[in-house]
Order: structure tokens, then C-alpha cells, then sequence
């Protein structure tokens, strides 16, 4: 403390005393002003003088400094009602040496409006980072980060870059893992509302009871304030809506009268909003499907569809495989801070006869692994996940007599041991099998 003030002149101590805090007063063990800021006894229209050394009480009313000498425990955030206005207060207890010296107090919020207007104004704020939390969560994408060659996506590419700049509603059907962030994404960055918010909602991921206040805004009537929701954070901006079969019928509605009213009424209001947004939506399962199981409104549909992305799966556009394998092998090569790596062609061709059920992401992920887990330059079909290895099991004849059966068996897991591994050693091993057994087989079998 004293190296403190040995570095702290009086003077900046009182010019501190006086800026830090909007109104300020410092009292003794018996409740008696031994200082006050100048601010504060302006608005007690006491001079400075008049108030240092008299008893606290005699000229802040209702102060409460004495009980928190008394107790020792500071008294945060409390309300204090001077001059006909409640104000928020601090007051803290001085400890010298452990025994009670006095106290000081300040007022925080020099009425409870001021208050209420920063608690409003931490809120949005508190939203905002939040979104942008969640927006720089995943990457920003463009038209260009979207890999592939295939007819297909060189076409949706096309149809992108055309629809982007307008305004119209955009549906993007694929399954999981295809690319539809991407495409939204880039539909954002080419329109003319890319400077504005870009906020995406998952309604399979929001609970039920939640999607509501999260899409539309949920009044407060304690605070009277709304609590902005998805709609309302994407003004100017485009809401991505994700997996939209989740969204329940009556929030359907509301979402068309965003559309063609473009108002939303927040929960528990019945104060209208206006909002000008754009919509993208997506899907993994076909709509027009839900519309005859009744789960989907049609006019909201038909609203949504005039322009459809349909994105295939990868299994059925394979031509873009190669594209993706080397882009992904560059990136996860660069991360890991290794300069070579192929994959051995048993693994590329384990790849590409896979049907790839998670699509794009499945690959980015597998690739990911092994580029991380290899040891040596070449990415061996040991380093795949069981599900790619599975797949391609042998398949063996199951007529003729059963010493014809396994001797086919035997010369088909000969064969893939071989071809995964060039370490006859480490065959032999894995299987159980002398070095010799292991050639005399290899002769046998004319591997
Ligand atoms: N054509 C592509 N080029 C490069 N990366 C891609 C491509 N398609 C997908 N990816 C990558 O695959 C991952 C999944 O893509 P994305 O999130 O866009 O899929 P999605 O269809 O929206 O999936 P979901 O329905 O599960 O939300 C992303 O990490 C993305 O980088």
C-alpha cells in the first residue's frame, strides 16, 4: 500500500476521488463526512464545507452508512430514495489493520430510468456479442469455398450467383452434410444485404416451447421491454432458417405474415414489429412430402419454393470426389504442418466406393482424422474408420464343398492384408501365422 502511494500524488488521489465516481462521500467510524465530491453536494445544494465533519445522516437523507459500519457488510446495489427519486447506492465498510475505520458510498445510477436504460442497453449489447459468438462460430462463406465440378453443383453455383442479388425467398433441399450452409451463406455474401446481419436459427435444435421467443421476440412486461428474436436481430439482413420441417404449424403462419407483411408480433405482446428481411431455407427432407402428411402449410410452400436448390448427395455426383479428397488433404496437410501425404491406393479406392451417408462433411471429417493420425507419408486404409473398411468386406462364393469355401476365404483376406500392408511381417502377425506358413500360403494361393 505504502509503494503505492508513494507512486499515487495526492493531488491524482483527489482528482480519482472526484472523477471515478458520479457522487461519492467517504465517512468516518462514527458516521461523520470526512470527504465528499463536489458533484454530490451540488445536488444535496450543500457546499463542501458545510458538509465535511457533520454526521452523514444530517445531510444525505436516508443514508444507511451508520448500519454498515455497524455491521462490517457492504450493501451493493441497493436502492436509495433521496430527493424524491429512488437512485441505486453502493456502500462498503474501511477495514484498517481489521478493525472498522468508516465507510464510503457512491451512487451508481443516479435515478432507476438510468437504470432501466442500461440494463437495456446491456441487454442488446449482451445480444449482439452473443450473435456474433455464434456467426463467427462457422466460417463466413462465399460461392467460390464450395468445391466440385459436377454438372450438378456447377449448375446450383450458377443458379446462386444469378438468384443472390434479388430478394426472393430461397429453399435449399439436400441431406445432411451436403452444403447447404455454404450455399446460404454465399446467397448472403452476393446480395445486396451483406453489410446487414446474417443470422441463422436450427429449428430442430431450438426446443418446441422455445422457438417462438428465439424466432419472433418475447415481450417483457416487468422491464417493458421486447427481447429481440432471430427475425428481428436479421433487419436488413437474411435469416437463414435451418431444417425448417421442424417448425411447428402455428409458427409457420407467423413466418408467412413475416414474409408477405414483413411484421412479426413478439411473444406476450400485442405491439406489431416491422422487419424487412430475407429468407433462406433449408431441408433435409422433401416438403412437399410433409404438405401431403398435413405437417407443412402450403401456402407457405409455395411462398418458398420458387426458387429450389436441390443439392445431391455426394455418392451421386462422385465426379466432384477427387476435387474435394485433394482440397481437403491440402487444408488438413497445412493445419497439421506436414508437407506430403498421399493416400495409398487401396485407401483412395476404399474411398471412392464408399456411399458416403454424411456426405461432404462425412469426407472433410475422415480425411481430417487421418491426415492427423498418420504416421509415415502414406495414408493407409488402416487409418480409416471401421464403417469405410466394412464396406468393402470381401465377398466370397458360398457353394462347393467347404474346404473350396475357405480356401476362397483365405486367399480373399490374404489378398486385402496384402494390399494394405507391405510389411509381410507384420501380416503374419496380425494374422497369427508364422513367416512361413504365411509365404507357403501366399505361394499357394499365386499372390
Ligand atoms: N462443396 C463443398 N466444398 C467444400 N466444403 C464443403 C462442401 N460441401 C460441404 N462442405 C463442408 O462440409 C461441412 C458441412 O457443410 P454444411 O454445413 O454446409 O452442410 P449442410 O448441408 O448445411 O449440413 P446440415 O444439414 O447438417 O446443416 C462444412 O464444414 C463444409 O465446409
Amino acid at each position: 500500500m505504502d509503494n503505492f502511494q508513494q507512486h499515487l500524488p495526492t493531488s491524482v488521489l483527489a482528482e480519482i476521488l472526484e472523477n471515478a465516481f458520479q457522487w461519492f462521500v467517504v465517512v468516518d467510524a462514527d458516521s461523520k463526512i470526512l470527504y465528499i465530491n463536489e458533484d454530490y453536494c451540488r445536488f444535496l445544494e450543500v457546499t463542501r464545507e458545510e458538509a465535511i465533519g457533520k454526521p452523514v445522516a444530517d445531510i444525505i437523507e436516508n443514508t444507511k452508512m451508520h448500519e454498515v459500519i455497524k455491521s462490517g457488510v457492504p450493501d451493493n446495489a441497493s436502492p436509495h430514495y433521496i430527493k424524491g427519486t429512488y437512485m441505486l447506492a453502493n456502500r462498503v465498510p474501511l477495514f484498517v489493520d481489521g478493525k472498522i475505520v468508516g465507510a464510503f458510498g457512491s451512487v451508481i445510477f443516479r435515478d432507476m430510468s438510468d437504470w432501466k436504460r442500461l440494463s437495456s442497453h446491456v441487454r442488446t449489447t449482451m445480444e449482439r456479442m452473443q450473435l456474433n459468438i455464434e456467426d463467427n462460430s462457422y466460417t463466413e462463406y462465399r460461392l467460390e469455398d464450395i468445391k466440385g465440378s459436377s454438372p450438378a453443383i456447377r449448375k446450383i453455383k450458377e443458379t446462386t450467383g444469378i438468384i443472390a442479388p434479388s430478394d426472393l425467398p430461397v429453399l435449399i433441399e439436400g441431406e445432411s452434410g451436403t452444403g447447404k450452409d455454404m450455399f446460404a451463406h454465399s446467397i448472403h455474401q452476393l446480395s445486396e444485404r451483406s453489410d446487414f446481419p446474417f443470422v441463422k436459427v436450427n429449428c430442430a435444435e431450438v426446443p418446441v416451447e422455445l422457438l417462438e421467443r428465439e424466432l419472433f421476440g418475447v415481450y417483457n412486461p416487468l422491464t417493458e421491454t421486447v427481447q429481440n428474436g432471430r427475425v428481428k436481430q436479421a433487419d436488413k439482413g437474411t435469416l437463414y432458417i435451418d431444417e425448417i420441417s421442424a417448425l411447428p404449424l402455428t409458427l409457420q403462419a407467423k413466418l408467412l405474415r413475416a414474409m408477405q407483411e414483413e411484421e412479426i408480433t413478439p411473444l406476450n405482446s400485442e405491439q406489431s414489429e416491422k422487419v424487412n428481411i430475407r429468407i433462406v431455407a433449408s431441408s433435409n427432407i422433401s416438403l412437399s412430402q410433409l404438405i401431403e402428411e398435413k405437417k407443412f402449410r402450403e401456402d407457405l410452400y409455395y411462398r418458398l419454393q420458387a426458387i429450389t436448390l436441390k443439392i445431391p448427395p455426394l455418392r451421386e455426383r462422385m465426379e466432384d470426389f477427387v476435387d474435394l479428397l485433394n482440397f481437403f488433404l491440402q487444408k488438413f496437410m497445412l493445419h497439421a504442418g506436414r508437407r506430403h501425404i498421399t493416400l495409398a491406393t487401396k485407401t483412395r479406392e476404399l474411398l471412392q466406393s464408399y456411399h458416403w451417408p454424411g456426405n461432404v462433411r462425412e469426407l472433410q471429417n475422415i480425411l481430417q482424422a487421418a491426415v492427423y493420425l498418420a504416421e509415415k507419408d502414406t495414408i493407409m486404409p488402416s487409418a480409416l474408420p471401421s464403417q469405410i473398411k466394412l464396406s468393402n468386406v470381401p465377398s466370397f462364393q458360398t457353394t462347393g464343398t467347404l474346404e473350396d469355401i475357405l480356401a476362397e476365404v483365405e486367399k480373399k483376406v490374404l489378398q486385402s492384408y496384402l494390399e494394405e500392408e507391405s510389411d509381410k511381417r507384420q501380416i503374419a502377425k496380425q494374422l497369427g501365422l508364422s513367416r512361413s506358413t504365411l509365404y507357403e500360403k501366399i505361394k499357394k494361393h499365386n499372390l
